[in-house]
């Protein structure tokens, strides 16, 4: 259960909130095709998403999961990437059950919300604004906004600055190993989602204060503190 009512709640984007990984791996297999390498397909994609472009890249073109320095063509692999992920960001990106509902209960609750997420700033608003979900978000922190990503807590100290809230009245919500670092780390209470792109991570070695199957979970939750 959560220690007490959130006076900030910051929700994740790519898995706790958008199901993005068929776009995303649509524009990693087009990437591999201009470099002449085999498609990856969606269900490796999904394995390599959470950690910002640069590293889904350097996965894509080394196939590990921790690769070590620059892969030959990461530029220009990079430079493909964006240009097709640009073109089809929202072909087949939905949001997951809940999450408008969500959204809109905890807005009119009054809480103020942001969105942080290690997705590029080229991405995320208009992502946001073509699922809808950007009139319900008080703010918006991008991967290159921050001179850090989570799992380090820059990006959500920052924001919690940012309202002038403290840490330990911020929620995280997230689906990742990522998002449960980055909160522990920076003092914030923390809710996770079971679905997403936590792989084979077990939730309950993240210590959330709680798991909520949906965002629209979250309001009653509050309600209740
Ligand atoms: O790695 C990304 O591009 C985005 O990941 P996040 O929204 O889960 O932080
Ligand atoms: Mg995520």
């Amino acid at each position: 259960m959560l220690p007490a009512r959130p006076g900030l709640v910051v929700f994740d984007l790519d898995g706790t909130l958008v199901d993005s990984a068929p776009d995303i791996a649509q524009a990693v297999d087009i990437m591999l095709g201009r470099l002449g390498l085999p498609e990856a397909g969606e269900v490796r994609v999904r394995g390599w998403v959470g950690n910002g472009v640069e590293m889904l890249v350097k996965r894509a073109l080394t196939g590990a999961v921790r690769p070590a320095g620059e892969p030959p063509r990461f530029r220009e692999a990079l430079a493909w990437f964006m240009d097709a992920y640009a073109e089809h960001m929202c072909d087949r990106s939905r949001l997951y059950p809940g999450v408008r509902d969500g959204l809109a209960r905890i807005k009119a609750g009054g809480f103020p919300t942001a969105c942080v997420t290690n997705k590029h700033s080229r991405f995320t608003q208009t992502l946001l604004e073509q699922l809808g979900l950007a009139p319900y978000l008080d703010f918006v922190g991008s991967g290159d906004q921050f001179a850090q990503h989570k799992p380090h807590p820059e990006p959500l100290l920052k924001t919690a600055a940012h309202f002038g809230i403290a840490p330990a009245q911020s929620l995280m919500v997230g689906d990742s190993a990522n998002d449960a670092e980055a909160a522990h780390r920076a003092g914030f209470m923390l809710a996770l989602v079971p679905y997403g792109y936590h792989g084979a991570v077990d939730l309950a070695a993240l210590e959330p204060d709680v798991v909520v199957k949906s965002i629209a979970e979250l309001p009653g939750l509050f309600e209740a503190l």
